[in-house]
């Protein structure tokens, strides 16, 4: 599938989402030259608890990587680096002898660690972790998730006490495979995949010894902290075998990357199963006060790291996928837009989709989905219509939280991932922010983040600036709404949100 205007050498990168994976050749210039994806199994053993099979998810990886090799029609001796990108948070611990997962991964959306995470603030303090990790206690994260592993998993404590038992996030369990497995396989993750965990101390990017007693975690489970842009170690086996694998960052911090926000200030927002804002903070962390959370954006090598602010909303394209696939109201995602536009506007209907507690800013796990405003007026397009609204708010309401914690005005908003495809919604979310909407030539960014880090590492790329003159505009969205309309609907989404708190009692 490689044209006249792309010959080699090229970097492979791979992506461990939350709904598939996928992986993607680019060319020197960042142009994509073959794609392979496929989906794996979303579990939903009880209301809240949500698991990815880590063995399916490693086979779909070997396969979607030789999908896209065969696809760009090369060879391993063609590709210079592989770049691990991945959904963050989700946890799986598994047996370094045999390789086996000993659980289900814990997905990052799944809720069952709630009372943990209540107990250790009764404990520890809510203070110690935000003021160590750069985040708030929440089920959102890894740390709880190993814990409840731990506990509830007969004899694990035991056999990870022995050195048995690895943890990681999909990355380490990804980069641990293909780099052999139980043959020398290497366990690594990178700052920025360790920032999600709540055991990583954000200003020394070291595992934090004292929150790893709070949360009863042996440091014998832990992998090694490496920087976001390094080789870890070659392929071994499969039909990249011998390449260096020589990145790694979450999901939404690769999407920065990928959207070169190198300089502080900048920032990006990503629109897939869930929403995630990153801005650029430079070379220290810069604390919330407004309900974000403080992460790593990227450590290239041995630099110093760059920081971010991210505001994190769990529920959007899946919201999208809700609407198609539990209450049957269109039959693609695409579909969502077409039933939208038929009516004039959202018909007084709200939807706050709070189906995994609240995230940014409110981080509130009592929280559960609501919509409000209905009379008999309202049809399926206005619900399809405040479907795509509630994307739009929410992220309205992380970039109010980042203007007050960075002092930055928005002036506008660099936009990928899937939904980015939504004409409707790129049009009302520069509506309901009151900037400009900007969505680059490729939108598969998180690949491209990762696959500009791996190329940086090997040499592929000299430096940044070679990467910031590949990005370029393809679309963009100016606002057209006035600002009393815009005051008005926003007063009324957030009086729908505050109707969504609460409604799990403690002892539920
Ligand atoms: N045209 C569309 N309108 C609204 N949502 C969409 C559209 N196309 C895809 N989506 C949503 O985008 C998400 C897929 O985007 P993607 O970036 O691939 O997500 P992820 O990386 O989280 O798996 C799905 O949740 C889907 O419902
Ligand atoms: O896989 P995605 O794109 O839904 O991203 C998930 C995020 O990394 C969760 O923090």
């Amino acid at each position: 599938m490689t044209d006249a205007h792309t010959t080699g050498p090229f970097i492979a990168a791979i992506d461990q989402g939350t709904t598939s994976s996928r992986c993607i050749v680019f060319d020197k210039d960042g142009r994509i030259v073959s794609v392979d994806q496929k989906e794996h199994e979303q579990i939903f053993p009880k209301p809240g608890w949500v698991e990815h099979n880590a063995t399916e998810i490693w086979e779909n990886v070997q396969e979607v990587v030789a999908g896209a090799i065969v696809k760009a029609g090369i060879t391993a001796a063609d590709v210079k680096a592989i770049g691990i990108t991945n959904q963050r948070e989700t946890t799986l611990l598994w047996d370094k002898n045999t390789g086996e997962p000993v659980h289900n991964a814990l997905v990052w959306q799944d809720t069952r660690t709630d009372a943990l995470c209540k107990e250790l603030g009764r404990n520890v303090g809510q203070d110690r972790f935000r003021r160590e990790t750069g985040l708030p206690l929440a089920s959102y994260f890894a740390g709880p998730k190993v814990r409840w592993l731990l506990d509830n998993v007969e004899g694990l404590r035991e056999r990870a006490e022995r050195g048995d038992i690895l943890f990681g996030t999909m990355d380490s369990w990804v980069i641990w495979n293909l780099t052999g497995g139980t043959d020398g396989g290497v366990h690594v993750t990178d700052v920025t995949n360790a920032s999600r965990t709540l055991l990583m101390n954000l200003h020394e990017m070291r595992w934090d010894e004292r929150i790893l007693q709070s949360m009863e975690i042996p440091a014998a489970v832990l992998p090694e902290i490496r920087s976001s842009a390094e080789v870890y170690g070659n392929a071994k086996g499969g039909v990249l075998d011998g390449v260096p694998v020589a990145s790694a960052l979450g999901d939404q911090q690769a999407a920065l990357f990928g959207q070169t926000c190198f300089s502080e200030g900048e920032a990006k927002s990503t629109y897939g199963t869930g929403t995630f804002m990153l801005m650029n903070t430079g070379e220290t962390p810069v604390n919330s006060y407004n309900g974000l959370l403080t992460t790593v954006g990227y450590r290239i090598g041995d630099q110093k790291p760059a920081y971010a602010l991210e505001g994190s909303i769990a529920v959007t394209g899946s919201l999208v996928q809700w609407m198609r696939d539990q209450m049957g109201l269109i039959k693609s995602a695409a579909e969502i837009e077409t039933l939208a536009s038929s009516v004039e506007d959202n018909g007084g209907a709200y939807f706050v989709p709070a189906f995994s507690g609240l995230f940014a800013p409110y981080w509130r796990s009592d929280a559960r989905g609501v919509i409000a405003g209905l009379t008999r007026y309202v049809t399926k397009a206005h619900i399809a219509r405040a479907v795509l609204e509630a994307t739009a708010w929410q992220t309205r309401e992380i970039t109010d939280a980042m203007t007050k914690d960075s002092g930055v005005e928005l002036t506008a908003l660099k936009v990928d991932g899937g939904m980015t495809s939504n004409n409707l919604l790129m049009q009302t979310l520069a509506d309901f922010l009151d900037a400009p909407v900007v969505r680059p030539m490729v939108a598969e960014t998180t690949c491209l983040g990762a696959a500009y880090a791996a190329g940086l590492a090997v040499g592929f790329w000299p430096d940044t600036d070679a990467l910031r003159a590949n990005w370029r505009r393809a679309a963009e969205w100016t606002p057209r709404m006035d600002a009393d309309t815009r005051d008005r609907e926003y007063k009324s989404w957030l009086k729908a949100v505050e109707r969504t708190m609460g409604w799990i009692e403690d002892e539920e």
